[in-house]
């Protein structure tokens, strides 16, 4: 078994999400602690800016702009998590470590995704074999890029006995589903998840989240705005597809006219609204839900899902003994693993690459 740690940094840009896993890349054979380094404002203004000037960027190795900064700023944010992670827990024999990095452009249309951290500067800072750039050889093959999760979600179903087929749902910045029943995932981006809940709330208010989906429980939720936003063509489109975090800036989300409380019950219910629309686009109606990411924590957006995915049983990945906040990190772990093993780690079904395919470049220090 390879004891491997795992980062992200994700859509969100909340901070970074550390994991130490055991497993040979298959099976799971411990989960070990879990930690969190968070983001400043300022360091969130930094990544903010990146995203901007990411936006406009056609080659994946130019740094133009803040880019080189931020990600001077990315490396050391993952080690710093990975120091102070390995001195909290007492610490010494990790084997790997996976680290996403921060995407600053998802266009797996041109062939581009960029995920800024330099894994070979982690590697010889932490003294570690680093896992990274784990979306590129999808994306260079003509695969999505995204969602890489779903063989973590399917390895981590496999410990469970419920109903299937059963859905592991992902609300972060974006959200994504996998789909299991078996054989192999299936899976997809869903749409919205909290980025435009929390983008909305910042302009608004100048809080970063709407916390525990306190706003979005008092407001109306307008449908026809949700409607008209499920009129993208994105929703029709079958699985895999994927999305970059900023795909939806034309919903004009600033909501002008909306109260606060109406305008998050409303941005809330059009990520539960999505949610539901990928249904018809699985092989078969999931019977039962496990959620994980941020949004598990909030208890609107779940009662929403609930009604929205009835007769289906929704329930978070904490209820099923997972941890919701640290499955995107886990799931790094367990993708370096799979990249030092050479097993692949994205699939026809989950991210439309033409074959199973392994991804990821090693770094050694
Ligand atoms: N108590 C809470 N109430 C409401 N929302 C919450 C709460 N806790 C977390 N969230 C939401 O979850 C978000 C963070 O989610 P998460 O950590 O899964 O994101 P991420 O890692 O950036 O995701 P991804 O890579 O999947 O896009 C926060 O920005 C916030 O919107
Ligand atoms: C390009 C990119 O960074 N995509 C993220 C984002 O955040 C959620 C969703 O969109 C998902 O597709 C992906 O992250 C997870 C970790 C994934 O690849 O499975």
């Amino acid at each position: 078994m390879v004891r491997a740690i795992g980062l992200m940094s994700g859509t969100s840009l909340d901070g970074v999400d550390v994991a130490l896993i055991e497993t040979d890349g298959e099976r799971i054979a411990a989960f070990g602690p879990v930690g969190y380094r968070p983001y400043s404002e300022s360091e969130r203004d930094l990544l903010r800016a990146a995203l901007a000037e990411g936006a406009k960027l056609n080659d994946r190795w130019a740094r133009p702009g803040v880019l080189k900064e931020a990600e001077a700023f990315v490396t050391a944010a993952h080690a710093e998590a990975v120091e102070t992670f390995l001195r909290d827990n007492s610490i010494a024999d990790v084997d790997i470590v996976g680290f996403h990095g921060q995407t600053v452009i998802h266009r797996p249309e041109l062939r581009l995704t960029v995920q800024i951290g330099d894994g070979p500067a982690l590697a010889r800072r932490l003294k570690l074999p680093v896992a990274y750039d784990f979306r590129a050889a999808d994306v260079a093959a003509g695969g999505q890029g995204a969602p890489l999760v779903p063989i973590f979600h399917q390895a981590l179903a496999r410990g469970l006995s419920h109903a299937h087929p059963m859905a592991v749902l992902n609300v972060g910045g974006v959200a994504n589903v996998t789909w299991v029943d078996g054989g192999d995932p299936v899976a997809c981006d869903t749409g919205p998840g909290n980025a435009l809940i929390d983008d909305f709330m910042r302009a608004r208010t100048g809080l970063p989240l709407d916390r525990d989906g306190d706003q979005a429980s008092r407001g109306r939720v307008d449908e026809t705005f949700v409607a008209r936003v499920l009129d993208h063509p994105f929703f029709d489109q079958h699985c895999p597809k994927s999305l970059d975090r900023n795909a939806f800036a034309f919903a004009n989300i600033d909501l002008p006219g909306f109260t606060v409380a109406d305008g998050a019950a409303t941005l809330s219910a059009l990520t539960a609204a999505s949610v539901a629309r990928v249904v018809p686009h699985l092989p078969a109606t999931p019977k039962s839900w496990i959620v994980c990411g941020g949004g598990a924590h909030n208890p609107t957006l779940m009662r929403m899902l609930t009604e929205r995915l009835a007769p289906a049983t929704v329930e978070t990945a904490n209820a099923v003994g997972w941890s919701a906040d640290s499955i995107e990190a886990q799931a790094f772990a367990y993708l370096a693993v799979r990249t030092l093993n050479d097993l692949p780690i994205t699939f026809p079904k989950t991210t439309g690459a033409p074959q199973p395919m392994s991804g990821g470049v090693v770094a050694r220090p």
